[in-house]
């Protein structure tokens, strides 16, 4: 059985039709990517699993065997997706460690706090810092660490590098190297195609709310084709510009 399943979703917000007969298979602990155009539907797609934002969606989505297509966000967060919206969310008045506790104590069996810090070695100094004292790596970082804290089974990051300098892109990709080790389940959507391909193993390109190509990174990287077809190709200097 695999993990999540996604087996011909729709998708609409209110008339808007924007999602068409999708599907995905993610099996544990791969890092999944999920690329396309502005506009394909990639934030869409993992609102889909999350239950959030849509005002309908059809078809079979399924964790763990169970189908959570018709769940409440609150009783899929519960089950352990946690999604890292795009435009980093972190409490603006709150420090970095009420950031961490408060996320920990909503959840049903959090991690301890502490390992967030030895995860995120830069959050370690700037524990009193407030959130909207941040820089955007910065609150990236925090934003991902919120959601790992909660023990999450699988992790849906929305566009981590969106607004980043390429130099923090480089910080945020070796700290995401360390949370993939760390027996959690990813799908990442980018724009910035060589971040992605440096972190994943399998890829899934969406155009117009459908499927257009999966298959391996590897194989991605020797496709130029598919990059020029399906994607803005950017690489990481120019994502930050
Ligand atoms: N809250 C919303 N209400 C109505 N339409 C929306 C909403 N959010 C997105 N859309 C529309 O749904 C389509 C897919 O958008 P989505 O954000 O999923 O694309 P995306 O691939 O994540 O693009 P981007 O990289 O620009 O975020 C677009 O046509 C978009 O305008």
């Amino acid at each position: 059985m695999s993990l999540l399943e996604l087996d011909g979703v729709d998708a609409y917000y209110e008339n808007s039709h924007v999602l068409f007969d999708l599907d995905m298979t993610v099996e544990e602990n791969e890092i999944i990517a999920l690329l396309g155009r502005n506009g394909a539907g990639k934030t869409t797609t993992l609102r889909s699993i999350v239950g959030s934002t849509v005002t309908r969606r059809e078809g079979e989505i399924t964790f763990r065997g169970e189908d959570i297509s018709s769940r409440s966000a609150n009783q899929i967060s519960r089950k352990g997706i946690k999604l890292v919206p795009e435009g980093r969310r972190v409490f603006p008045t709150l420090t970095v460690h009420e950031n961490l506790q408060v996320a920990a104590e909503t959840a049903v069996d959090p991690r301890p706090v502490e390992e967030m810090y030895d995860i995120f070695p830069v959050l370690d100094d700037l524990r009193g810092n407030n959130g909207q004292n941040l820089s955007g790596g910065e609150q990236q970082m925090l934003s991902v660490a919120r959601a790992l804290v909660q023990r999450p089974d699988l992790l849906l990051l929305d566009e981590p590098t969106e607004g980043l300098a390429p130099v923090i892109v480089d910080d945020l990709l070796e700290v995401l190297r360390n949370v993939v080790e760390e027996d959690v389940t990813v799908i990442i959507t980018e724009q910035n195609v060589d971040f992605v391909l440096e972190l994943s193993e399998r890829a899934y390109i969406i155009d117009k709310g459908a499927n257009a190509w999966d298959g391996t990174t590897e194989e991605l990287e020797n496709r130029e084709e598919l990059l020029d077809e399906y994607l803005s190709v950017s690489t990481a200097d120019e994502a930050a510009d």
